[in-house]
Formats: C-alpha cells, structure tokens, sequence
C-alpha cells in the first residue's frame, strides 16, 4: 500500500476489520458495535455504521466476550516457567516446544537473521508493555529497567527506532525517556516523526518542534475523536466505579478498561458495564489487550498503518535495502507483524512464552530476551562497521 491508499482511509475512517470475515469471539466484538447518541461537537459524516440488533447484543454479551477476556493474557504461573529446569516436562512445556518449530526463538537464529541484513538498513519498531517492561499488576508501575533503557539507546544509535504503543504517546515517553526515538501513541493514532514532505500530504499532520528546538511532524488521524474519546473515558470510569480492581487509563485516542486486578467471576459485570457504555458510541470500537479491553475509534488506522507511515517518513519505504524489524507481544502488534509479511518486507518478532498464532516469524520469550536481541544487533553493527 503507498502512502495515498494511507491517506485515502483517512477520508473514510469506517473500518474494514479482518476479524469481520471469520466468527471468531474477537470478530464479534470488533465487528458488530452497539449504537446511538453522538458528541455534538463531533463530525456527523463519521457516524454511518449499521445499528445492532439487541439479539446479536444479547449473544455478545452471553459467549464471545468473557472467551476472550479469559484468553487474553496467559497466568504469571505460565509465565514464569523455567523451560530449561529438570523437571518433567509439563504438557504446556512440550506445547511450547513443538509451537517454537513454527516460531524460532531469535536469538538461536540470529545468522540468519545477520545473514538477510547485510547490506541493508535496519528500521526497529518496539511495542512498549510486555516487550520492554514486564507485565505487571498497576499500568501506571510499568517502569523498563535502567538496562533496558541503555539498550534501547545504543540500538538507536545505530538504527533509526520508534517506540509503538497502545497508551498516549505522553506517557510511553515519560517511560522511555529517550528524545532520539520516533514516538507512536494510541496504537499509531498519534506519531512523532520526523519532518518529510510526507506529513504536507496529510490531514491532521503538522510540523511542530520540541522543547530543545528540534522540529518534528506530529500526524494524529483520530484528532476529530478526541471529545468523544474524553467523554466515553468520563462514562467509563463512572459506570466501573463501584468494580472493585477496574482501572480505567485514558490513552489520549483510546481508553483501556483493565480487569488483571478484578476477581474473574465478576468479569461479566466489567464486559456489561463497558458495553453499556459503547452502546451509544457507533464509532467506537472494542479490541483485546492483556487482560484489558481497549476502546478505539472506528478508523482504519492502527500499528500497522503507523509502521508504514514511519517508513515513508524516514524515507525508507519502498526499498529493497531496508529491513524493519518490528517485536511486540500483543494482539494490537499483529497488525503490523502483518504488514511486514504482506508488504514481504523485514520481519515481526512475537515476546511469548506460551504458543500464540501469530503473523511474526520469529520469537522472543520475554522482555529480557528482547533486551539480550538488542545488544546483540548493536554487537553485530560495531563489528561489521570495523574498518
Ligand atoms: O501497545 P503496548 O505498549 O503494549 O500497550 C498496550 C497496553 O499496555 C498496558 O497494559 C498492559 O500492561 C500493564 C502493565 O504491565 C498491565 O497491568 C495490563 O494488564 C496490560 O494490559 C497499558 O496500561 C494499556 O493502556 C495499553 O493499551
């Protein structure tokens, strides 16, 4: 896809969501929205979505939904599984095993992967939660460690970098803290680039500058939503309100509903209280996280499109030397693990350590691996650059 088929879904924000084509619990949720009222100050012309029909509601609601959210992460006792202990090996330890035929673990293959990148420029795409920090209990603790800092910074040295992540491109700064990576907030719906003639070919696109003077294009697709965006946050953290363990994070373009901390038998009540509010809401969509529902604008935009935009801001799309390597560990990140099979063009890496169907090609089991991948790409670099 070039850049004008980018710019022409932003003409037409309805989503063409794969998971329609197939029935899958996923399908249903992102799929088949609940409708009604609209933000007064919110352009009318987005809001031509069919309204649902209270049976298909009512199946929603009875099966798909808590399939997934029961889906969606698997438990710390999974993993945290020492695969090279003694022990009799468990069934999942075997599963694991046989899935790691489908999807290598990188770092065995890393001459392979050296292999296809002589000569070529790499591009690194970093997902940040459950890539570059561990998953834990409280979203706002999710720090990445001072030597997961210090190996995101040298690989930057070497590779153009961008950080692509579900919270608001704020926060996932604060986390980093590095000024020399590209930011994407919102699942892409909010990207610091650089400045290319690119962003003059885009609505919602400007060039700014930052704090030290720097100049930067800011391209946000779902600027429009915003209002809306802020007043479903609003609705949400009310209606949850008296669910015990539910934190509602506002991500600027999006809102995350969490349920890791909520007791597992009152999940129906978070599904029901969250499409009680998304009823109202036809441009507003629902996807899964880790044990998070994720609240999205109906656009078509997502990390995929954001990689794609990097690219051709950094004037690296549509080249044969270039290899983007993009790791995330989400199903949000599929997306662009997709767009680099289709565009059959570098290559996704997926942080699991349970089997998963995936678009990656290849695998990492957590964020410790990802950091051990990092340095040695950057060991790699210094080493064929010797003169
Ligand atoms: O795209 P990402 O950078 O991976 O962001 C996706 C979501 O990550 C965060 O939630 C996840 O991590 C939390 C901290 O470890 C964990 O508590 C939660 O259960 C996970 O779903 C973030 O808080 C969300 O807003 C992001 O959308």
């Amino acid at each position: 896809m070039d850049i004008m088929d980018i710019n022409s879904n932003i003409g037409s924000p309805i989503l063409a969501d794969s998971a329609l084509m197939n029935n899958s619990p996923r399908a249903i949720h992102t799929a088949r929205l609940p409708y009604s009222t609209n933000s007064p100050t919110f352009n009318s012309s987005l809001l031509k979505v069919p309204r649902m029909i209270p049976e298909i509601l009512d199946d929603v609601m009875s099966s798909g939904w808590l399939e997934a959210m029961k889906s969606s992460s698997p438990p710390h006792s999974e993993l945290t599984r020492n695969f090279g202990s003694e022990l009799t090996p468990t069934d999942a330890d075997i599963a694991y095993k046989n899935w790691l035929l489908k999807y290598p673990l990188v770092l065995s293959s890393f001459e392979q992967i050296t292999n296809s990148a002589k000569g070529k420029r790499l591009a690194l795409f970093l997902d940040y939660d459950g890539t570059l920090s561990p998953i834990v209990d409280n979203p706002d603790k999710a720090f990445m460690s001072s030597a997961m800092r210090a190996a995101v910074r040298s690989v930057a040295k070497y590779f153009p970098t961008a950080i692509i992540s579900g919270r608001s491109r704020d926060k996932v700064y604060k986390f980093v803290g590095l000024t020399e990576l590209y930011y994407a907030g919102s699942h892409g719906m909010d990207i610091m680039g650089p400045v290319r003639p690119i962003c003059s070919d885009h609505k919602n696109c400007i060039k700014s500058t930052d704090e030290q003077g720097k100049e930067f294009s800011l391209f946000q697709p779902a600027s429009e939503f915003l209002p809306m965006i802020n007043e479903v946050f609003r609705s949400l953290v009310e209606n949850t309100k008296d669910i015990d363990g539910t934190i509602v994070e506002n991500n600027k373009f999006c809102v995350s509903v969490h349920y890791r901390n909520v007791d597992e038998k009152i999940w129906p009540i978070v599904a029901e209280s969250v499409t009680e509010v998304l009823k109202h809401y036809p441009c507003l969509r629902l996807t899964h996280g880790r044990k998070v529902l994720e609240v999205r604008p109906v656009l078509s935009w997502d990390k995929g499109k954001a990689v794609q935009f990097l690219l051709e801001s950094l004037g690296l799309s549509d080249s044969d030397d270039v290899l983007p390597i993009y790791i995330g560990d989400d199903h949000t990140d599929e997306d662009a693990f997709k767009v680099l099979r289709e565009m059959n063009h570098g290559f996704g890496i997926l942080v699991s350590s349970t089997p998963k169907d995936s678009s990656a090609l290849y695998s990492l089991k957590d964020p410790s691996e990802v950091m051990k991948f990092l340095k040695k790409l950057v060991l790699w670099k210094k080493n064929i650059s010797k003169p």
